[in-house]
């Protein structure tokens, strides 16, 4: 018998539990930087080593029919097949599934088995309870893949998707939770284990799903700060200014006080929280098969009060009315139905099991266990009267009388061969009303993470320990009271009133619009109730924050303007110190982590409006914050209006924030002063930007598109460069050159600048590194018919880049641009023509559905590309690939057409 693969993975990132190691990944998850096929190297079903422990126990939980255990076995011995989603949503996602029919599924016969050196091969096809087609899944190993140029095209095609973050790797029932999660796109979300976020992919996109950018939010929490970076960067691939990052233990996720005026709330709750557990992870056998041989009774056990910690403080954090759904990827009963049984015992009646029965009716489960067995190294146990004398059981792992009447059956078991997936639970469950607090055993909070315990090690002897101190209770009275608070008008975004039915559907409380798109918070009594609502339970959990920040002495000017912008009621939006703020400068509680600032540099707030043209009812630019205390940071990142007030709330200083919104400028030092916006666009910061940017964007045509962004700087026609005089910017053509609303500087002696404005410098990594217009020259020429070469020859023209935008509404509307940071963006008609995203789409969409838009640096004479070379170059085979087949399409027409 062949031994389990060395360094397998498996399990679902364990919090430590005694037995269980803290394991990374969950199978199939977004971790994954490219899309590989099956490995050869994979044991065949008679050589993985079986467990003999393993099938006594589930087959003593009957975890599937008896007559079908032997396919139940023979599954969890057979490889994965690959899974992947299509990311965002709309037309971009449909022209996407089409390519996957026209492009490789219409290559198989259907129906028929593709063999492939002798073997089956399973060709790429939808998964059809997935909703919308958007789920596809697929079979073959490396050496089929060397052999058949179809699939080698369709694993290049999913390796770029995937780079490009239009489509993600994940195991197929990691994809079902979220599905039960009814997100919208007014909902704060909580995802309390999140790394490394493919289920936070799945939540984004719902939260995206509106015609209009959201309004609510997702937190993905994870408590394992390696594993919260990654949660960053896979992330990032959304670019959405509604996301924020936290590195909490679940268990301990802060309750904030929710000071927004007139709210009956008295924390910061969410309306879905997803508790995506640690655990041991027997359902992902088929991808780490060394579970076969490290699994043991003692894992499960090692995890269940992790598990229920986490799931009781997300029954805190979820508002009433509220949905939460918890997880796991193991058929453990221990682990599964045990913790659910006790969650519901222990909110007494506040909770209730949602039955999801109708919901995918085309994905096969089986019903949840009413009755389970425990069992450790010594023996089974039925009954808490028998396993207390057992060292490491716990109460909340039996069923028991109260748990008989439960409808444990509306938990949902995915079984692998039902339809050739890995294993996973599910239960969805509605809060109904208020929960008696303090509940049995509580969840330290409000403490800063070092002091946390290591749970599943150190809660073990602690299960049925008193609430901690620190832990408020909050009595029902006194909630009752603060119900019939003042009620809150808010004006939507759109400066439109909301009726305040919304409100109570709009996160922890209603969201306060824009100062600068003249909402108000218009609430009888706000201010007056506000802070007298809190109470003094939740002083007494902050540690710091009110007191010193009170006293407003040391602060900057600008930390001041910014309390005076604040609207009334709310808490002002201030630096959240990190650990990264020096003590002396008042740093904050978490070591490692960067301060939250707002920023409001108003001169620099005024240039951008006038610089980039946002419009007036824009949010942007000044819901912006960056990641340092510095008065001119390098980045700016845009969040948005539900995590602004996310951040406000935080007056304690509660949270641990590793990442929030997108980062969308950076700062762009001009050498000689001749671009008045100090701030330049991030190229991943463009579909967040996009809407609501009206000046400096073009659109060349496509082969300029492409002539740009193969060569990373092209040249203006002679004549159209801008020449920057003492006076002012000026095309040479004489119009005005719109270099911005400040005088560019001139040189000291006000003799006139000709030199160019600084291009971006090349970053030391080579990203988005561009060179100065002149250094371009020496690039190649472009093929690009449009795209003409000058003929060169003396000094000034050596100095060109070699190719020329020529097409003349391009070369107009350049000449309407200011020296600068601009971007370029398809035409409408070329965007339709080649299958791309047309701007529209970008209206609060993610990046995977925004328009193919390129961040540039027009210069006196030239247009430089800021996006990386390697981005470029995906882009550039993008455009060629649709234009390639648009052409193919068409001559197919006409060929067509000609026939007939
Ligand atoms: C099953 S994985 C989550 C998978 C993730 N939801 C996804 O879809 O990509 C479990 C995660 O829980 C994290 N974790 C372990 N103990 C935790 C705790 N006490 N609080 C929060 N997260 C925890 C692990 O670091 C791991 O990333």
């Amino acid at each position: 018998m062949g031994r389990g693969r060395k360094g397998g993975r498996g399990g679902r990132g364990g919090g430590g539990g005694r037995g269980a190691k803290r394991q990374h990944s969950e199978g199939g998850g977004g971790d994954e930087r490219s899309v590989r096929p099956r490995t050869d190297a994979w044991q065949t079903p008679e050589q993985i080593e079986s467990n003999g422990l393993f099938e006594e126990y589930y087959k003593e939980h009957n975890v599937c029919p008896p007559e079908e255990w032997d396919d139940f076995i023979l599954c969890l011995k057979t490889p994965l097949p690959i899974t992947f989603r299509i990311n965002g949503g709309g037309q971009f996602a449909d022209r996407l599934r089409e390519k996957l029919e026209t492009d490789f599924m219409a290559q198989f016969a259907a129906g028929e088995t593709l063999m492939v050196d002798g073997e089956p091969a399973e060709p790429p096809h939808p998964l059809g309870w997935y909703p919308g087609g958007l789920a596809w899944q697929m079979s073959f190993s490396r050496k089929q893949l060397r052999k058949a140029p179809v699939l080698a095209e369709l694993h290049e095609f999913m390796k770029r998707e995937n780079e490009t973050g239009s489509i993600t790797r994940q195991e197929a029932v990691s994809m079902v939770p979220p599905l039960f999660m009814d997100v919208e796109p007014h909902h704060w979300v909580l995802d309390m284990c999140a790394a490394p976020g493919s289920k936070t992919f799945q939540l984004l996109e719902m939260l995206h799903g509106g015609p209009a950018a959201p309004t609510g939010l997702i937190a993905a929490n994870d408590a394992d700060a390696m594993r919260c970076n990654l949660l960053a960067h896979q992330t990032k691939r959304m670019c959405s200014p509604h996301l924020v990052v936290t590195n909490h233990e679940a268990q301990a996720w802060p309750l904030l006080r929710n000071l927004v005026p007139g709210s009956s709330e008295r924390h910061v709750l969410f309306d879905r929280v997803l508790c995506d557990v640690p655990c041991s992870g027997d359902g992902t056998m088929r991808k780490a098969p060394d579970i076969w041989r490290r699994w043991s009774t003692a894992n499960g056990i090692g995890l269940h009060l992790t598990q229920l910690r986490i799931a009781l403080r997300a029954c805190e954090l979820l508002r009433v009315g509220g949905r939460m759904v918890y997880s796991t990827c193991t058929f453990n009963p221990v682990e599964n139905e045990a913790v659910v049984a006790e969650v519901l015992r222990r909110t007494k009646g506040a909770f209730e099991l949602v039955d999801g029965s109708d919901h995918l009716p085309d994905l096969r489960r089986m019903p949840g266990k009413q009755r389970w067995r425990v069992r450790d190294r010594d023996g089974w146990y039925d009954s808490w009267e028998e396993g207390k004398k057992a060292s490491k059981l716990q109460p909340s792992m039996f069923p028991d009388a109260a748990s008989d009447s439960l409808p444990l059956h509306l938990c949902m078991r995915f079984l692998p061969h039902h339809q050739n997936t890995g294993g996973f639970f599910v239960a969805v469950l509605k809060k109904v009303g208020e929960l008696e607090r303090p509940l049995e055993m509580g969840c330290a909070q409000n403490r800063p993470q070092q002091a946390q315990p290591k749970l599943a090690e150190e809660a073990m002897p602690a299960a049925q320990e008193a609430v901690p101190a620190g832990q408020e209770t909050v009595p029902a009275a006194a909630r009752a009271a603060e119900a019939g608070a003042a009620e809150v008008a808010v004006t939507a975004e759109n400066g439109e009133a909301a009726p305040v039915e919304a409100l109570a559907a709009a996160g922890p409380a209603a969201i306060k619009a824009e100062a600068t798109s003249g909402a108000e918070v218009a609430g009888a009594g706000a201010e007056a109730g506000a802070l007298g609502a809190v109470g003094p339970a939740a002083d007494a959990a902050g540690e710091d924050g009110a007191a010193d920040r009170g006293a407003g002495a040391g602060k900057l000017a600008w930390q001041r303007k910014a309390e005076d912008d604040v609207g009334p009621g709310l808490p002002e939006w201030r630096t959240i110190r990190g650990g990264g703020v020096p003590h002396t400068q008042g740093g904050g509680r978490y070591k490692g982590v960067d301060p939250v600032t707002p920023y409001v540099d108003a001169d620099q707030l005024a240039a951008m409006r006038a610089f980039y043209g946002f419009a007036p009812d824009s949010p942007l630019p000044e819901a912006m914050i960056s990641r340092s205390v510095e008065q001119r940071p390098k980045k700016l990142y845009c969040v948005g209006p539900s995590v602004k007030l996310l951040l406000q709330l935080d007056t304690k200083e509660q949270l641990k924030i590793i990442g929030a919104g997108v980062k969308i400028l950076e700062r762009q030092d001009s050498r000689d002063g001749l671009v008045p916006c100090l701030y330049r666009f991030t190229q991943e910061g463009l579909p967040a930007i996009l809407p609501h940017v009206t000046k400096q964007r073009f659109h060349p045509t496509v082969d300029e598109m492409l002539a740009l962004l193969q060569h990373r700087s092209v040249g203006l026609p002679q004549g159209h460069k801008l020449h920057i005089t003492k006076g002012g910017a000026k095309a040479a053509a004489g119009q005005p050159a719109a270099a911005g609303p400040a005088e560019p500087q001139v040189d000291a002696k006000g003799e006139d600048v000709q030199q160019e404005a600084s291009a971006p410098a090349a970053s030391a990594a080579g990203q988005a590194a561009q060179p100065a217009a002149g250094e371009a020259a020496l690039q190649p020429a472009a093929a690009a018919p449009t795209a003409a070469a000058p003929a060169g020859g003396d000094k000034e023209q050596a100095k060109q880049p070699r190719v020329t935008l020529t097409d003349p509404s391009t070369v107009q509307q350049l000449e309407g641009l200011a020296m600068g940071c601009c971007v370029a963006l398809l035409r409408s008609e070329d965007a339709a023509a080649l299958g791309f995203a047309a701007e529209s789409d970008a209206a609060g969409g993610l990046a995977a559905a925004a328009p193919l838009a390129v961040a540039c640096w027009r210069g006196r004479g030239s247009i430089n590309v800021l996006v990386s070379k390697v981005e470029g170059d995906q882009m550039v085979d993008k455009l060629k690939h649709h234009r390639a087949k648009a052409a193919a399409a068409a001559a197919a027409h006409a060929a067509d057409k000609e026939e007939r």
